[in-house]
C-alpha cells in the first residue's frame, strides 16, 4: 500500500512545480510534493541529498539518579541504528529499558537521566526537542466528543500553514483517514464515560493518525499495540511497516507480539537489564538463539521463547514452584529450564557481543554516521498563533457544548438551586428580618452556588490531558490554550450565571431597577468564573482530579470564612485573617459590592412599628461594616482582575513545569550524584539532545494518579 498520500493533485502540483525554495525546485529524494511544500515552509533550509531519517546511536548508555544519590544504569552501551523503509522493533521483558531507550532517541529522558554516547540523526547532532520526530505515547489522550475526523482535522488545522486551503487540508486529513484504515468509524465519536465510541484499537490508529499527519520522516511509538486483541495489534502493525515502506523510520516498542506481528518486524532489538541481546533482522532470531544453544521448542512462537528466554522473571517463578510442577520442569528437554534466566541471559549478552550481528551493526553505524543529510524538523505547527487560537477555541467549545457532563449538568443544577434559593426567600421584602435575609441571601449565593462550579473540574483534567499530549508534540503553545479556553467556556458561564441569576433575582426581588440586577448577575459570572480559573491554577499543579477538587473545596472554605459574613470584616482577625486572607477572597470582594448593591437606597422597618425606619446605607456600615465609600463597581472591577491573576498563574505554573522544574531535578539529582560519588561525574548530559518533559513520565503520573474520570 502506498502511504504517502497527497492533499489532492492541486497541491501536489502546486508545492512540486513552485518549490522554488533552497533546493533549487528540484524533488528531493524520498520526500513527496506535499511533505516538501510543508518543509521548505517551515525549515528554509537547502535540501542537500536524501532527507529521511537515518538514526544511530552508539554506545549510549543512560543512568538514573534514584532516592539520596544512588545511580542506576538503565541502559548500558547500546549501539544500533534505524534506516527509512524500515521497522524496528525494541523487545524485552518489563523493565529492560525499551521506553528508556525511545525516550533517549527522541530527546525525552526525564531531568534525572543522564546519558553519554553519540546519537546522529542523519550523522549530525540533531536538536530533538518538542516536535521533531513524532512521538505516540502509550496512553490515547483524545477529545471523547470529537468525531473521528474532526479530531484529525482540528489537529491538522493547528499544524498545517494557514495558506494551505481548507480543501486541501481536508483532503489531506481524508488520505490520512484512508491510510490508517479509519474510514469505517471515520464520523464516530471517539467516545468517553456517557458516549460509546470507536474501539481500543481505532483509538490507537486516531493517535497513530495525528502524528503521522504531518509526515514526518521519524516515527517512534512507545507499546502501540498493548492492550490490543491480536487483529487490532496485527492491523495497527501493519499499518506501522507499510508507513517505514514508505520510506519513513520507525521504532516502536512491543511488548508480547503474536507470531504474526512478529513476522512483519524489518529488524529487532532484544534488550534486558538495558544490555542489547540481539540486534540485527527479525527474521535471523531465531537462527541466534539455536546458535547460542536456546533453540526454540516445536510449537512455541519464536518471541515468546526469546522473551522467554530473556526475563529473569522466571527464575522467581520457578524458584516458587513445588512438587510436581518442579518435577515437570526439571524433566524437560528445553535447555532453559536446566539453568536459571540470569546465566541464559548472561550467555545470550555475550554470544551477542562476539557475534557477526554486532559487528554489522558497528560497521553499519559507522557507515550511516559518515554521510551527512539534511536534518528536518518533524513535529511542530506551521499555523499561526491566530489561526490556533481561533482553531482550539472551536474545537473546545464544540467540545463543550457536546459533553453533558462539562456545562449542561452544570447549568441544571444550578437553575435548580436557584429555584430553591428563590422559593426560601421569596419577596424578601424590607422589613426588619429582611436585613439579615438578604445578607444571609447573598452570601450563600456568593458563596456555596459559586462553590459549586468545581464539579467541572475532571473535565478540565480531561482537557488539560490533551493539552500534555499535543504541547509535548509542539502542536501549539500555553497561551494558544489558556485564551482558547477563556474564550470558549465565556458563553456556557454567561448562558448559567444569567439565567441563574435571573432566577434568584427575581423570585426574591432583590433592589429593583436594571443596573442592580446587571450587577448582581454580573458579579455572579465574575465570581464563578474566578472559580473556574482557580480551579485551572490548581490543575497545573497537581492533575489528579480527586486531589484538585480537595485542595480547590479547602482553598474556597477558606476563603468563605473570610468573606466578612461568618464574622463580621472589622471582627475578623487582623495578622493573616483580615490582611491578607480577606482581601485574597475573591467572596469578600463580591460580598462587598452585592450588600451595596441591595442596601443601598433600600429603607427597612425597625423592630417596633414606632421607632423610625431604618436606611439601608446605616445597615452597611454598622450590620455589615461595608466600607461605603468604595464603589460597588470597584468591588466588581477587583474580581474580575482575579480572573486574569489566576489565569496568569496557570500560565506560569505550566511554564514553569516544563521549563524550570526540570532543570531544577537534573541540578539537584547531578549534585547528589557528585556529593555520593564525591567527584565529577564521568557521565554527562546530553550535548546533543535537549532534556524535554518526559512523555513517560507525565503518562505514568497520569496513569499513578488514576486520572481518568471515565
Ligand atoms: N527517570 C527514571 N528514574 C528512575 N528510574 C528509572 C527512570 N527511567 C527508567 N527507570 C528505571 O529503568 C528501568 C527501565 O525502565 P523502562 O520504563 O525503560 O523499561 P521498559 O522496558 O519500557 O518497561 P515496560 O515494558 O514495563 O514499560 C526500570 O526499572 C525503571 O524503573
Amino acid at each position: 500500500m502506498a502511504m504517502e498520500i497527497e492533499a489532492s493533485s492541486k497541491a501536489s502540483g502546486n508545492s512540486n512545480n513552485n518549490g522554488g525554495g533552497g533546493g533549487g525546485g528540484g524533488v528531493v529524494p524520498a520526500l513527496s510534493p506535499l511533505s516538501e511544500t510543508l518543509w521548505r515552509e517551515k525549515t528554509d533550509t537547502e535540501f542537500i541529498g536524501d532527507v529521511s531519517a537515518r538514526l544511530t546511536w552508539k554506545d549510549l548508555t543512560v543512568m538514573v539518579t534514584i532516592g539520596n544519590g544512588e545511580t542506576q544504569n538503565v541502559l548500558e552501551g547500546l549501539t544500533g541504528y534505524a534506516e527509512p523503509g524500515t521497522f524496528t522493533a525494541l523487545m524485552g521483558p518489563s523493565g529492560s529499558g525499551k521506553s528508556t531507550l525511545l525516550d533517549a532517541l527522541s530527546g525525552r529522558l526525564a531531568a534525572n537521566a543522564f546519558l553519554s554516547g553519540t546519537i546522529l540523526l542523519n550523522g549530525r547532532k540533531a536538536k530533538l526537542s518538542f516536535g521533531t520526530a513524532a512521538y505516540v505515547t502509550q496512553d490515547d489522550n483524545l477529545i471523547g466528543t470529537l468525531t473521528v475526523r474532526e479530531t484529525i482535522l482540528y489537529s491538522a488545522r493547528l499544524r498545517l500553514p494557514d495558506k494551505m486551503a481548507r480543501s486541501d487540508k481536508r483532503a489531506l486529513v481524508d488520505s490520512t483517514i484512508v491510510a490508517m484504515g479509519l474510514q469505517d468509524c471515520a464520523d464516530t465519536v471517539i467516545g468517553n464515560w456517557h458516549l460509546r465510541g470507536i474501539s481500543g484499537g481505532e483509538k490507537r490508529r486516531v493517535s497513530i493518525a495525528l502524528e503521522i499527519l504531518m509526515r514526518p520522516r521519524l516515527l517512534f511509538l512507545d507499546e502501540p499495540t498493548s492492550g490490543l486483541d491480536s487483529a487490532s495489534a496485527f492491523f495497527v502493525t501493519q499499518t506501522l511497516r507499510a508507513l517505514a515502506r514508505d520510506g519513513r523510520t520507525v521504532i516502536a516498542s512491543i511488548h508480547q507480539p503474536s507470531s504474526e506481528v512478529f513476522e512483519l518486524f524489518d529488524r529487532l532489538y532484544l534488550l534486558s537489564g538495558g544490555k542489547t541481546v540481539y540486534f540485527g533482522q527479525a527474521s535471523e532470531a531465531y537462527e541466534f538463539f539455536a546458535q547460542a544453544g536456546f533453540p526454540c521448542p516445536a510449537l512455541r512462537n519464536p518471541s515468546d521463547h526469546f522473551l522467554r528466554c530473556i526475563n529473569s522473571d522466571f527464575d522467581k517463578v520457578k524458584s516458587t514452584l513445588k512438587g510436581s510442577m518442579k518435577l515437570r520442569f526439571e524433566g524437560s528437554d528445553d535447555p532453559l529450564d536446566k539453568i536459571t534466566t540470569t546465566e541464559a541471559i548472561r550467555t545470550l549478552i555475550d554470544y551477542y557481543r562476539t557475534s557477526q550481528h554486532s559487528y554489522a551493526a558497528i560497521q553499519k553505524v559507522d557507515e550511516i554516521s559518515k554521510v551527512k543529510g539534511t536534518v528536518l524538523d518533524a513535529g511542530g505547527s506551521q499555523a499561526s498563533f491566530l489561526m490556533q487560537s481561533y482553531t482550539l477555541t472551536k474545537r473546545s467549545f464544540i467540545n463543550m457544548s457536546r459533553d453533558f457532563g462539562y456545562y449542561w449538568l452544570r447549568l441544571v443544577i444550578y437553575i435548580l438551586v436557584t429555584i430553591c434559593i428563590g422559593t426560601i426567600y421569596l419577596n424578601v421584602g424590607t422589613g426588619y428580618n429582611s436585613i439579615l435575609a438578604r445578607g444571609s441571601c447573598a452570601s450563600f449565593v456568593f458563596g456555596f452556588v459559586t462553590f459549586m462550579s468545581i464539579g467541572g473540574f475532571p473535565s478540565f483534567v480531561e482537557d488539560m490531558k490533551v493539552f500534555q499530549r499535543e504541547r509535548l508534540n509542539g502542536h501549539y503553545g500555553v497561551t494558544a490554550f489558556v485564551i482558547s479556553n477563556t474564550l470558549s467556556a465565556m458563553p456556557f458561564l454567561i448562558l448559567i450565571t444569567f439565567l441563574s441569576g435571573t432566577i434568584c433575582y427575581f423570585m426574591v426581588r432583590l433592589h429593583p431597577g436594571f443596573w442592580h440586577y446587571l450587577f448582581f448577575v454580573l458579579c455572579l459570572y465574575a465570581s464563578v468564573t474566578v472559580v473556574e480559573s482557580l480551579m485551572m491554577a490548581i490543575a497545573s499543579i497537581v492533575p489528579n482530579f480527586l486531589m484538585g477538587i480537595i485542595i480547590g473545596a479547602g482553598i474556597q472554605g477558606i476563603f468563605m470564612l473570610v468573606s466578612g459574613y461568618f464574622r463580621l470584616p472589622h471582627d475578623i482577625p487582623k495578622p493573616v485573617w483580615r490582611y491578607p486572607m480577606s482581601y485574597i477572597s475573591f467572596h469578600f470582594w463580591a460580598l462587598q459590592g452585592q450588600y451595596q448593591n441591595d442596601l443601598v437606597g433600600l429603607i427597612f422597618d425597625n423592630q417596633l412599628p414606632d421607632l423610625p425606619k431604618i436606611p439601608g446605607e446605616y445597615v452597611l456600615e454598622n450590620v455589615f461594616q461595608i466600607d461605603v465609600n468604595r464603589s460597588k463597581w470597584t468591588d466588581l472591577s477587583v474580581i474580575f482582575s482575579m480572573i486574569i491573576i489566576y489565569r496568569i498563574i496557570f500560565f506560569i505554573m505550566i511554564k514553569i513545569n516544563e521549563d524550570v522544574t526540570p532543570w531544577v531535578r537534573g541540578y539537584i539529582a547531578r549534585r547528589r550524584m557528585q556529593q555520593k560519588s564525591g567527584t565529577q561525574n564521568t557521565t554527562i548530559a546530553p550535548d546533543v539532545l535537549t532534556q524535554s518533559p518526559s512523555l513517560r513520565a507525565y503518562v505514568s503520573t497520569q496513569r499513578r494518579n488514576g486520572t481518568s474520570n471515565s
